[in-house]
């Protein structure tokens, strides 16, 4: 029975005829009738042939010595197949209880070589690496030919069992970078048995709930991608599904803490945790704590993002579970120290740990601290660490005396495909700037504010003008948040109005635009919120909405990053588009202040019922009697719900008025300064704005004209002053001589 495996995942069944009675001590069962449980094997074909005249079969697989019988069921006659059972085996299966459910080893084994062969050919790079084969089968299935290059360099590094500090710009696929030797480490190891509950060995922190979540995706991705067969064909039954090689789970805030105890009590090999959550759980989970002291794996993510959030003491807290015995003595005593070490006994005296600490931004001040192989114990002042930053990484018990820091970033912190622009307007006139580049340069925008306040205002403002956006803070529900985040990931054209919750990295697919609607604090922030677009090489844009009080930040925030302001180019809207556009958000402003007031009036109603109904008092008769409800506040909220209708009609006819760029004409389509029969007919042109294409938010910048700095005259030395003079007394000389001559040729 032969079976291919193509890209539309059809199963063609082919009959083979052998032999039965070759077989040694051969006994039959009937196996079941799931067609995935049969025992497949791959078919290796010559390397020569690659893909090519395969007509799109990638993998063939054969299967042997099984017989179809029929059985009359209930439900009809039903297909089963008769299996060969191979006593020798079972036997040696019985002896080795930890390869008893590994379903299909032996055929792994077969396609992996297969794979293996092509491999080296197909991905020179990684397979340079000696990565585990089912990572390369991963990694050309999901498209990545070859590593980026904070992947080569720190995968050689970490696969020689070194500590790494990675830097490298923002979507330079730093995930992988710690995840693949992490993923390679455990796919070398034995499959786990089913009867064994499995150790933790690697803790991944991040400090956000989001790209937790994130890059747990990204390493089930890729272990899903590295498998061999296609488990979802065919699904096993419940109860049935052997134990996967290697099992991920992540622990976050926001969502059932029983359902991830649960999951924890179940055995996990890699835990990526946000450190609020998973401080909650360890603090009364004494078998998870044990199970931290002898991971072997640590990494932590955006580290520098954690201590911002103050999540410092639960990171150190956990951290403490990594540290060595002998090195206890070593801490820097924060004053905390005391109450937690009654409960934490550093006890782990596995000597294999390795420790990754990635980031876009980590200070060159903090690289060279971490270079210092030991801590003194009693510090002096000056090498007592100068951020808690610092202070936090310090306390890593790097097992590797001499951990190595890839230092990948950019001149100017500024990813070479991201494009910079600003807006200098009055804090008032931000939203409609705003609403004007949402039109102007339509796609996938991410705005960031920096108050969650400043969300709740826009958002239903942007609503009622037609722009679909969505919210995302830290005080939205978990589950409202991460479906915001999947909203703005599938609509090509969606706006995200986020806080500094959505900064770091976050992966989202084709981010066109970020948007500092207000500027960042930190030069960090600025850089990590940027971050979010030109991704993986791609194309992005980021603009500064620049108020005239925020200018001196602005000032010092580039100043930070050893740039001028000047050099970031304004963007040049037309100012008779902005009146058009101010009138419509003016009108959605009134729309917004409206019914916020019903809103608040409804609220406050509800609230006086609830409390009264609660304390069972009865509401002051004169003050809130049915019927003055039914008269003065009826007629009150009639008058309210009128204007709003009044203004929604008025806004609609608003947003249905075309909007015309300057020099166009509408009417005659191929005459005006500007015509615009081309867009109309290339589709390139601009749908909100008549008049104006679609080439991207930088083809609008104008560059500021910079006048050249005066340079203050260098001071000369007497010498020099001397010599000057000498000059500039010839240069009078050969003057007058030449006008004498020009007298006398008169
Ligand atoms: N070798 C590769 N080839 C092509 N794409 C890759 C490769 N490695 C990772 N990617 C993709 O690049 C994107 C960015 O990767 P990742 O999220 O790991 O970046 P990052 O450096 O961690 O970014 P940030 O600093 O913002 O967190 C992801 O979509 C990932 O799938």
């Amino acid at each position: 029975m032969m079976r291919s495996k193509d890209a539309t995942k059809k199963t063609s069944l082919k009959r083979k005829l052998k032999s039965a009675s070759s077989a040694p001590r051969k006994k039959f069962k009937i196996e079941s009738n799931n067609l995935q449980d049969l025992p497949w094997k791959s078919v290796t074909r010559p390397v020569e042939t690659v893909f090519g005249g395969d007509e799109g079969i990638l993998e063939l697989e054969e299967v042997d010595d099984v017989e179809v019988v029929y059985e009359e069921t209930d439900a009809g006659r039903v297909a089963r197949f008769k299996v060969p059972v191979d006593e020798s085996e079972e036997e040696d299966k019985q002896s080795d209880s930890d390869e008893s459910d590994d379903d299909d080893e032996g055929s792994e084994t077969a396609e992996t070589d297969t794979f293996d062969c092509l491999a080296e050919t197909l991905l020179p790079e990684w397979h340079s690496l000696g990565l585990h084969p089912k990572l390369g089968r991963a990694l050309y299935s999901k498209g990545f030919l070859t590593p980026t290059e904070i992947q080569k360099e720190a995968l050689p590094l970490a696969l020689q069992d070194r500590d790494i500090v990675g830097i490298a710009q923002t979507g330079s696929g730093k995930t992988l970078a710690y995840g693949l030797p992490i993923l390679n480490y455990l796919l070398n190891q034995k499959k786990p048995s089913s009867k064994r509950r499995r150790r933790l060995r690697a803790l991944i922190i991040a400090p956000t709930r989001e790209l937790a979540l994130q890059v747990t995706e990204h390493l089930t991705d890729i272990l899903k991608a590295s498998k061999l067969k296609n488990d979802e064909a065919e699904p096993i039954a419940p109860g049935n599904k052997p134990p996967p090689h290697v099992s991920i789970a992540a622990i976050v805030g926001g969502m059932s803490a029983q359902k991830q105890k649960r999951m924890l009590d179940r055995g996990v090999d890699i835990l990526i945790a946000t450190p609020g959550r998973l401080w909650d759980i360890l603090d009364g989970d004494d078998d998870l704590a044990n199970e931290i002291k002898q991971i072997r794996f640590l990494v932590l993510d955006e580290a520098d993002r954690m201590v911002e959030t103050g999540h410092y003491a639960e990171l150190d807290n956990i951290l403490r579970f990594t540290l060595r015995q002998s090195d206890s003595s070593d801490q820097i005593d924060d004053g905390n120290a005391e109450e937690n070490d009654e409960d934490i006994t550093l006890a782990n005296q596995e000597t294999d740990l390795q420790t990754f600490v990635f980031s876009a931004t980590l200070s060159k001040d903090l690289q060279r601290n971490l270079k210092k192989a030991r801590r003194p114990k009693n510090p002096k002042k000056k090498d007592q660490p100068t951020s808690t930053l610092d202070d936090l990484l310090l306390r890593l018990d790097f097992r590797d005396p001499e951990p190595e820091i890839v230092d990948l970033s950019p001149e100017g912190s500024t990813v070479s495909t991201l494009k910079q622009g600003r807006i200098n307007c009055l804090l008032g006139d931000k939203d409609v700037y705003l609403y004007y580049f949402l039109l102007r340069h339509p796609g996938r925008s991410l705005v960031f504010l920096s108050a969650i306040d400043g969300i709740r205002r826009l958002q239903p403002l942007l609503e009622f003008l037609n722009v679909q956006a969505f919210p995302l803070h830290s005080q939205m529900e978990q589950r409202q948040r991460l479906k915001n985040l999947d909203r703005f990931k599938t609509i090509p054209n969606a706006v995200l109005l986020a806080t500094d919750v959505a900064a770091r990295g976050l992966d989202i697919p084709a981010v066109d635009h970020v948007i500092h609607f207000q500027i960042p604090r930190t030069a960090d922030t600025y850089i990590h919120r940027n971050g979010r677009t030109a991704r993986a090489n791609r194309e992005g844009f980021s603009m500064l909405m620049c108020a005239p009080d925020e200018r001196r930040v602005v000032k010092a925030l580039m100043n930070s990053l050893g740039r001028d302001e000047q050099e970031i180019p304004e963007l040049d809207p037309e100012l008779s588009m902005l009146d058009k556009l101010k009138a419509r958000v003016q009108v959605a402003k009134q729309i917004e202040t409206a019914q916020h007031q019903v809103k608040k009036k409804k609220h406050e109603r509800n609230w006086m019922k609830e409390t009264a109904e609660a304390l069972e008092v009865d509401l002051d008769s004169d003050f809130f009697t049915d019927e003055e409800i039914s008269n003065v506040e009826a007629q009150k909220q009639r008058a309210k719900a009128a204007k709003i209708f009044g203004l929604k009609a008025q806004l609609k006819k608003m947003l249905a008025e075309p909007l015309i760029a300057r020099g166009v004409s509408a009417r005659y389509i191929t005459s005006g300064t500007r015509p615009i029969v081309e867009d109309l007919l290339s589709g390139r042109g601009n749908t909100s704005i008549i008049g104006v294409n679609n080439d991207g938010a930088h083809s609008e910048l104008k560059m500021v004209e910079r006048k050249p700095k005066q340079r203050s005259k260098p001071k000369l030395t007497p010498q020099e002053k001397a010599q000057e003079k000498k000059k500039e007394k010839e240069k009078e000389k050969d003057k007058r001589k030449r006008k004498r001559n020009d007298v006398q040729s008169d």
